[in-house]
């Protein structure tokens, strides 16, 4: 993935302005940034939710919203108000079969301990339980780019290792991960390279060594990133 000098706006508020980032095959790149930084902003651009109004981007050689491209997007948004009643394992199966090649859906619903409640409707799930439907969902159709804003947002310490074993599993299995966290430790462990976006664009690139260089990643954080108000 590509994207050189995005710009969008909402109104007066300027959600990118002149984001430039990669993000390759077989890596977890991580997007770090205080809240209102860009980073949704930036995924949906991915997901041709947003289109920018300047600025190029591009994924896998395709432009988002390219239908060649759709299927190798896996996305687990932050909160899907969307599925309501529909229970977990149908919703999965459901989203299996939208797909040439998805994985089985048994031994995902095993992996991420769905099992105990996939006959629950979704809208009845704890947020942790939706998270792993979600997760599940983002990797169900055997994406080549796998995109995870805050997976581990309010996840117990168990939960949040296995959305951590299932991230390395598919970085290992050649599929380009991005993910955004607020938790400095995810980004230690799992993350290649990290971008750290403010003001709707990144500030400095590097790996954890480069960017900790001696201190944490949370001085770096801090160093780079003002978090006022645009
Ligand atoms: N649909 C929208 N309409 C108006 N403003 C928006 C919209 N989407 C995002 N914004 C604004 O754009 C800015 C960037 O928001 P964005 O959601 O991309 O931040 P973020 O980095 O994902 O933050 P967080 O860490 O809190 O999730 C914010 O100021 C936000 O209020």
């Amino acid at each position: 993935m590509i994207a050189s000098d995005l710009h969008v706006s909402f109104g007066a508020v300027k959600a990118l302005a002149g984001l430039s980032l990669t993000a390759d095959e077989g890596q977890v790149t991580a997007l770090l940034g205080p809240n209102g930084a860009g980073k949704t902003t930036f995924i949906r651009c991915c997901t041709a939710l947003v289109r920018p109004a300047a600025g190029e981007l591009t994924i896998f050689g395709s432009r988002p919203g390219d239908p060649a491209l759709l299927p190798r997007i896996g996305l687990m948004p932050q909160a899907t108000g969307a599925w309501s009643g529909v229970q977990a394992g149908e919703l999965l199966r459901y989203l299996a079969g939208l797909y040439a090649s998805p994985q089985p859906v048994d031994p995902l619903i095993d992996l991420l301990g769905i099992r105990a409640f996939e006959r629950t409707p979704y809208r009845r799930l704890s947020g942790g339980q939706q998270q792993a439907v979600n997760l599940a969902g983002a990797l169900v159709g055997r994406p080549s780019l796998v995109i995870l804003d805050e997976p581990t947002a309010g996840l117990d310490p168990r939960a949040r290792r296995l959305t951590w074993d299932v991230v390395r599993a598919a970085r290992d299995a050649g599929v380009a991960v991005v993910l955004t966290t607020h938790d400095m430790a995810e980004a230690e462990t799992l993350a290649d390279l990290v971008h750290i976006v403010d003001g709707g664009r990144v500030q400095i690139t590097g790996t954890v060594a480069d960017l900790t260089d001696g201190g944490t990643l949370e001085d770096a954080y801090l160093h780079y990133t003002t978090g006022a108000d645009r």
